[in-house]
This record gives C-alpha cells, sequence and structure tokens, in this order.
C-alpha cells in the first residue's frame, strides 16, 4: 500500500504569468502523510497572514457572457472554477442576464456572506460591480453620494468586501495594470492566494453637482469619448470594433474648446517620472490612512471650492485651450494595444490621477502622439502635449470660444487662463463629444473629477519586476 500527499503549488511563469504546479509525495504510512499535511498547511496560513494575503472562502461570481470574445462562460468552467475547487473556496455564480444587472444585484441583495466579488469579463464590468458595491457601502454608512457633498468630498467609505477580475474582455487593462498580463489562470491564483492591494477610485458628477458614477482607469473627453460612442454600435465585431471605431473618429478630428480647473498633487512624484510602480510599491503603501479634510470657503464656484488633502483652493490652476482630447489616468492604463499605457508612471493607490491636455495639432503629430503610445517612446515629449499630476478637476465646454484670446504660453499658474492658439483647423468640427469612463459613456461634457485614495480592495498585488 502506498499513500500519496498531493501539493499544488503556485509558480512564476514568463511574462508576469502564474501558474499551477502539482508534486506528489508517496509514504507508505497514512499518519505520516496527514501530519505532513496538517504542517504544511499551518505553515501556509501564517506565511500567507505575515505577507498580508487572506484566503477567501466564499466568493460572488459575476460572469458576462457578451464581454471580449464571448469566451467568459468558458474560461470560468475550464480554467478558473477548478483553481477555486482546489482551494475549497465555495462559489456563487451568476451569468448576467442585461447591462447593469451585476450592479443591481450588488446594490440590492445580501452579499454579507461572501469575502468576494469576482468579474468574469472586462473592465466594464469590473467598473459595473465596484459601482453597485461603493454605492451599497456608502448607503449603509449613510455616506450621501447622490449629489456631490462639499462637506466631504474624499471621505466615502471603503466596502469590506474586495474585488476581483479575471480577464475576459476586450481590453482587460484592469488585469494588466495590477497584475501584468491578461491571462485569467494568473488572475485566479492571485484571487485564490488572497492577495490585495489598494486601489485609487474617482467620482464623476455634472456641472450641477450631480453624481455620475465612480472610476477606476481612464476618463477622457474628445477623441477616446468619440471612438467608445462610434465602437458601440459595432460591438458585433468584438474586440476589433475599437480599430475601425478608431480610425473613422481619426479621419473626423474632433476639437473642443474647453476650460480645466485642477487642483495639482501635492506629492513629490510626477507623470514624467521613469520610475513605475511595481510591486512592492513604496509610493501607493506610503501615507495611505486618508489625510483629513480641509473645507476652504474662499471661491463661489459650484463644488469645486474645498481644498483637498494636501491640497487648497490657492493652488486651483486654470487651463483653456483647443483640445482633441482631455484625458486622466488613474493608473497607467497599460493594455495589450499600449503596454506602458497613457501615463506609464501613474500609480494604482498614491491617491493622485494624470491629467493629459492634448492640445489641437495637424493630423500627423497627432498620429506620431498615438504611436507613441504602441511602442515605448515618450508620450509626454511633444509640444503639444501638457501633463498635470493631479487631485481632481473640473472640465468645462467654452461656449464662446471666439471670445478667447490664447497665447502659446504653456506654463500655468493659479488662476491663469493659458492655452494654446485658437484653432483654424477647417477639418476640426465643434459638435459636443462625450466621456469615454472605463469605457462607459458620459455624455455630460461639463463635469469634476476627485480621486480617492484606495477606496477599494483588489485581488492583485501590483506588477512585478
Ligand atoms: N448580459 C449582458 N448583456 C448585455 N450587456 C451586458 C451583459 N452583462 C454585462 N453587460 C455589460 O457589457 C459591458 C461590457 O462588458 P465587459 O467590460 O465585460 O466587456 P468588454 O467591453 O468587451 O471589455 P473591456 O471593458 O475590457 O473593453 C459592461 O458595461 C456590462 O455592463
Amino acid at each position: 500500500n502506498c499513500f500519496v500527499l498531493k501539493l499544488d503549488l503556485v509558480t512564476r511563469s514568463k511574462d508576469h504569468k502564474w501558474r499551477l504546479q502539482t508534486l506528489k509525495f508517496r509514504s507508505k504510512s497514512q499518519p505520516d502523510c496527514m501530519e505532513w499535511c496538517r504542517l504544511i498547511s499551518s505553515k501556509l496560513e501564517n506565511a500567507l497572514c505575515k505577507i498580508g494575503c487572506e484566503r477567501p472562502q466564499s466568493l460572488l461570481v459575476f460572469i458576462n457572457p457578451f464581454g471580449g470574445r464571448h469566451r467568459a462562460e468558458s474560461i470560468y468552467t475550464n480554467t478558473v472554477s477548478p483553481i477555486f475547487d482546489l482551494a475549497n473556496i465555495k462559489q456563487t455564480v451568476i451569468v448576467t442576464e442585461y447591462r447593469d444587472h451585476a450592479k443591481k444585484f450588488v446594490e440590492t441583495e445580501d452579499i454579507s456572506k461572501y469575502d468576494g466579488i469576482v468579474a468574469v469579463g472586462g473592465d466594464g464590468m469590473f467598473n459595473e460591480i465596484a459601482n453597485g458595491l461603493l454605492l451599497r457601502t456608502q448607503r449603509e454608512n449613510k455616506i450621501p453620494v447622490e449629489l456631490f457633498n462639499s462637506d466631504c468630498p474624499n471621505s466615502y467609505k471603503t466596502p469590506k468586501i474586495k474585488l476581483g477580475v479575471i480577464p475576459a474582455g476586450s481590453t482587460d487593462c484592469m488585469s494588466y495594470v495590477s497584475q501584468g498580463i491578461n491571462d485569467p489562470e494568473t488572475a485566479a491564483l492571485h484571487i485564490m492566494v488572497g492577495d490585495t492591494h489598494p486601489l485609487d477610485l474617482c467620482s464623476l458628477y455634472e456641472e450641477s453637482g450631480k453624481f455620475i458614477r465612480f472610476s477606476f482607469s481612464m476618463t477622457s473627453y474628445g477623441y477616446y469619448g468619440n471612438v467608445l460612442r462610434k465602437s458601440e454600435r459595432l460591438r458585433h465585431l468584438g474586440p476589433s470594433r475599437y480599430d475601425f471605431a478608431g480610425v473613422q473618429t481619426f479621419l473626423k478630428k474632433h476639437v473642443s474648446k474647453s476650460e480645466i480647473h485642477f487642483l495639482p498633487s501635492s506629492s513629490n512624484s510626477h507623470a514624467t517620472d521613469t520610475t513605475k510602480c511595481r510591486y512592492p510599491c513604496q509610493i501607493c503603501s506610503e501615507n495611505l490612512v486618508t489625510p483629513k479634510i480641509e473645507i476652504a470657503t474662499l471661491d463661489s464656484r459650484p463644488h469645486f471650492t474645498n481644498s483637498i488633502s494636501g491640497g487648497d483652493v490657492r493652488d486651483l490652476k486654470v487651463v483653456r485651450g483647443n483640445y482633441i482630447m482631455v484625458n486622466s489616468a488613474m493608473m497607467s492604463c497599460a493594455c495589450g494595444r499600449s503596454p506602458q499605457g497613457l501615463s506609464p508612471s501613474a500609480h494604482l493607490a498614491d491617491g493622485n490621477m494624470d491629467l493629459i491636455l492634448v492640445s489641437n495639432c495637424s493630423q500627423a503629430s497627432f498620429i506620431r502622439y498615438m504611436l507613441s503610445h504602441v511602442g515605448g517612446g515618450n508620450r509626454f515629449d511633444f509640444p503639444f502635449v501638457q501633463v498635470h499630476r493631479v487631485k481632481a478637476f473640473k472640465h468645462k465646454v467654452l461656449a464662446k470660444p471666439e471670445a478667447i484670446a490664447f497665447s502659446r504660453q504653456t506654463s500655468v499658474s493659479s488662476s491663469e487662463v493659458t492655452g494654446f492658439e485658437s484653432s483654424k483647423d477647417p477639418e476640426s468640427t465643434q459638435t459636443e463629444s462625450c466621456w469615454n469612463t472605463d469605457g462607459e459613456l458620459v455624455e455630460s461634457p461639463n463635469i469634476s473629477v476627485w480621486v480617492h485614495r484606495g477606496l477599494i480592495n483588489i485581488y492583485a498585488r501590483g506588477v512585478e519586476n
């Protein structure tokens, strides 16, 4: 008679992939096998505890059957569920039947028995679940969210439940940025070992102060907004819809005359830094406790009057210009199409976002700028691109653009109007664009955006070197 002790290990493979490996030990004694099993299990739990990992015991899983290449269900059944079963993780699985199904469920049903919620889909699914969970948490803690609250613009409550994503979407930015790859097995293993990392989110408000949604990656007006609008009509093409919509949008250039108010970050880091957010990231773990918010009522501009952690209304900057894109990146926004992302040195949890203003330029220059995202070039080294690391910003489309005298000055100082020369480009159109926030459309052009540091916790550790 021979008894076998089976040990399943997580090993690192190349390109940030994690793989499961099985070792088998044979013994003639069953009690020996049992004792080894007990010892290894308890050592393992202690080791995981020490590095801040807590294995989930019960997960709520939402599968979007229509995300990406429509393979979410098979990915879950063939790759993910067997890994969770190995770790004795109980799974409640819901295949979504309509847009916002997961959000509604998370907002209204009893989810207290779950340690984590997992989206099997793309960034849109993750955003939906994060929004549902955050709205529920604020409601349970009596924190107003529906209208911008000038008394606590930055004090939303962090949910106890962690969120994970199994990449099965078109872009899968969340997986790329938090794990370095969009690989379902790797993502399942990060969840299984109970990895954890805080994640900054931002909240978006209409001009009236009405809450729109929370967002975790990119919020972009102009080019990317128009690409999303077009791509939604081409969903039947799968992930390649973004390429078609991208070319169509490029051919019909949109330039908006906008005014942007922003509160610069007080951190020493900058969007042009060469250091990146890598595990273990010191910048993300520095002073993670949310600093106290001070209220200043120096200014009467609606819902942009408050000083926020480390910033003050006196630091408020104002820029005006003709922009092809106004982008804000909460994270690098790396993905398969852009391995370094929109802002390569942005962090997962430093309490800042990078505001990238792409002024009107020739189409050849715009192509060069876009191509810099595909390769490793410096995407901020263009005279028509400005980047600021900020805590909040407000965007307003100017009603009478011709009334503004634009200068060529590019530096900004408090309440100073600067920008690029007014465009006389006949190709540019002045119809209103829209926002693309985590792949979701927001039609109101005039919005304000605030960062909330480490507002949720995710099953990830950041990209390993
Ligand atoms: N059953 C469903 N029918 C229609 N839409 C759905 C359904 N389930 C979820 N959705 C919506 O589909 C949208 C897109 O889903 P998802 O993010 O999973 O895929 P994707 O857009 O292909 O990928 P990515 O967001 O990474 O580009 C989400 O906003 C989600 O709200």
